[in-house]
């Protein structure tokens, strides 16, 4: 599902040590990786270069079949809306939306994720608040501005908000570093619990090293970033 190979990425261009060097990762369909390594180590940097919003200088990636570093940025950015769902470590919420509305806005930009919702034979409001219900999110809070939620409820609407549509990749940026254990354990399995009714792959960067036994594959990016050993 996604290919790396021989990637090589700098902030500062072709000419500067890269940030990134990663001779090959492989991640399979419906796989839930854990992506953990020290602070600086280019987690989130990874991330963009999955989520296309950058573009490495070497080497390619792949999701679904489709090389990133071929697409142009407009048709990069429309992949992203239909084939990923992103959770953002401070979730990138509209505050002043309620829950449902920031779920199904997902939608609005991916003719792709809206024909997805529709098979499940309900309006896009009733299948948002059907994610945001089995993510945990109460009903009663389904219809008040976001910013007067709770962190941990914030997080359940900015999962619902990956998942609809069923786009085939997920990516989460520490989404749950503002939560104790019990609630980061349980967060996840709900999350879980949505991407396997689909088959989504999940990539998951987190410092929270006791999460990695929650997962199928364990990446440390401090072993898979060789940056003297990449083939120019
Ligand atoms: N937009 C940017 N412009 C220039 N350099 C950047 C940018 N974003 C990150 N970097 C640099 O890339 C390196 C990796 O940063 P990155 O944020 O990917 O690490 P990280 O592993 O996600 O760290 P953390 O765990 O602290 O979030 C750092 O040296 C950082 O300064």
């Amino acid at each position: 599902m996604i290919e790396i190979e021989k990637l090589w990425f700098s902030w500062h261009g072709e000419k500067h040590t890269p940030t990134l060097a990663i001779d090959s990762l492989h991640i399979k369909k419906g796989e839930h990786v854990f992506l953990h390594g020290p602070s600086g180590t280019g987690k989130s940097t990874l991330l963009s270069l999955l989520a296309g919003i950058q573009t490495p200088q070497r080497g390619h990636i792949r999701i679904a079949d489709t090389n990133l570093s071929a697409l142009s940025s407009a048709k990069r950015d429309q992949f992203r809306a239909d084939h990923l769902g992103y959770i953002f470590q401070n979730f990138n919420l509209l505050p002043y939306l309620s829950p449902i509305d920031n779920v199904t806005l997902a939608l609005a930009f991916s003719a792709v994720r809206r024909q997805r919702a529709q098979r499940a034979g309900m309006a896009m409001n009733e299948l948002a608040a059907t994610l945001l219900t089995q993510l945990g999110l109460d009903a009663s809070h389904h219809h008040q501005a976001v910013n007067t939620l709770s962190i941990g409820q914030q997080q359940r609407v900015g999962a619902a908000r990956a998942v609809i549509g069923e786009p085939e990749v997920i990516i989460a940026d520490e989404p749950t570093s503002a939560l104790d254990e019990d609630n980061r354990k349980a967060f996840i399995e709900l999350l879980f619990e949505q991407t396997d009714k689909t088959g989504a792959t999940v990539v998951f960067v987190s410092h929270e090293k006791s999460l990695a036994p929650l997962f199928s594959k364990v990446v440390s990016l401090s072993e898979v970033n060789q940056l003297a050993g990449v083939a120019s």
